[in-house]
């Protein structure tokens, strides 16, 4: 099989769908591996360092979309690279397809296969693909909420840690998964007095077991999430229904009765957000203000540590293309139910139940598809 892999165009998108070691693994095994010049530069990844792997490197994305077989991507595929999918193509990346009418319809339209890095599962009911950048965001959460709180970005002015004699900022963090724990590690880490809050009875607990002294654990019901929204500086949004649209646990007129120039950090903007306020927005201009709050939604935020994640990426992806890669598209996600659950399209067809109940299209199981 031909494997592509383009240079990422989101704005400020600096990982890379393929590391050079991925790229010789895949060769090792028999493939054809082609690049996009310059695709890996942002990530500390020169095309030398893919020509000697074997890997063949190309002028543009173009050139690289019309060779490959199968193209590997970091983000979701932007609009001008959506009318470079060909039909029987397949695409293996982010999608994200439950907030992204425009991007749904157009994969669609595209009769490639295209199986979502965010949707593929573990033995474990985890989502092993997510996780990496999952973990990634979280640890940045905090960060990115501290800078937000600084007054010259229109926060609160208020300190994560506190002084001698001065209190700590107070930190919810609603979803206590894999960006919620990160999160709320590494705020209670600055020095902050941090609670978690989960739907998840069996969640909590194994965090109360693990974290507990270093962050509170609270159930999250609507009072509850209410209550730590008002007291809070800053709020950090990762709750996940695998595929689907975020739940907004925060609507609007609940901003008034936050402190003024709090910070919410959406980290699940990527699915629409759970802040009913809360809109998409990128590294290049990343803040904005709501009814005295100060939003940070941006979708990729792994980009702006973008060696760290392509590197973390790239160890989680690799079984994952070489199973296809070995097998094809159909016998690896026949063999492999976890792969299957990736499938978002095929052939015209929006096959993950999640994204179709968000968008009001139909939808037919992976299964039906694969029978075919
Ligand atoms: N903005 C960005 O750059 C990035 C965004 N993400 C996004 O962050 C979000 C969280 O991802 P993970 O932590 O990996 O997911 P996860 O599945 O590990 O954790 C989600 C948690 O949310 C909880 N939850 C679900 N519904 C809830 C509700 N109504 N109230 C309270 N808790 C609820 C679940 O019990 C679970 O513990 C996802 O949307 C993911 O795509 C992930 C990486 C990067
Ligand atoms: C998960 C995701 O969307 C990202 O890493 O950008
Ligand atoms: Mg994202």
């Amino acid at each position: 099989m031909r494997i592509g892999c383009p240079k990422e165009i989101k704005p400020q998108e600096f990982r890379v769908g393929l590391t050079p070691a991925a790229a010789a693994e895949a060769i090792a095994h028999g493939h054809e591996v082609v690049v996009e010049t310059g695709a890996g530069v942002g990530s500390g990844f020169e095309d030398a360092e893919y020509a000697a792997t074997g890997a063949t490197i190309l002028p543009d994305a173009a050139t690289v979309f019309a060779q490959a077989d199968m193209i590997v991507k970091v983000k979701e595929p932007q609009a001008v690279e959506r009318k470079m999918l060909r039909d029987g193509q397949v695409l293996f990346t982010y999608l994200h397809l439950a907030p992204d009418p425009a991007q749904t319809h157009d994969l669609i339209a595209s009769g490639a296969t295209c199986i979502a890095y965010e949707t593929v599962t573990d033995r474990m009911g985890g989502l092993p693909l997510l996780a990496p950048m999952s973990e990634v965001a979280g640890k940045l959460a905090p960060q990115m909420g501290a800078w937000t709180l600084q007054k010259a970005n229109g926060g609160r002015g208020v300190l994560m840690g506190g002084v001698p004699g001065v209190g700590p900022a107070q930190v919810a963090v609603i979803g206590g998964g894999v960006v919620g724990t990160h999160a709320a590690r590494v705020a209670a880490g600055m020095g902050a007095d941090v609670v978690v809050l989960d739907r998840s009875l069996p969640r909590l607990r194994h965090l109360d077991e693990t974290f507990g002294g270093v962050f509170r654990t609270r159930y999250a019901s609507a009072t509850n999430t209410a209550e730590l929204v008002a007291q809070a500086d800053m709020v950090i949004g990762a709750v996940l229904v695998p595929g689907a649209a975020a739940p907004k646990l925060v609507k609007r007129d609940q901003l008034s009765g936050m402190k003024t120039g709090a910070a919410i950090v959406d980290v699940a903007i990527d699915q629409g957000g759970c802040f009913e306020t809360s809109k998409a927005t990128t590294h290049e201009d990343p803040i904005y203000e709501v009814d005295g709050i100060m939003h940070y939604c941006v979708a990729n935020m792994p980009g702006a540590v973008a060696r760290t994640s392509t590197i973390a990426l790239g160890n989680a992806t690799l079984p994952f293309l070489l199973a296809l890669a070995d097998k094809g598209w159909r016998a690896a996600c026949l063999a492999d139910p976890h792969l299957r659950a990736g499938l978002n399209v095929h052939a015209g067809q929006l096959t993950y139940a999640a994204v179709g109940e968000a968008l009001g299209l139909p939808s037919v199981p992976a299964e039906d598809v694969l029978a075919a």
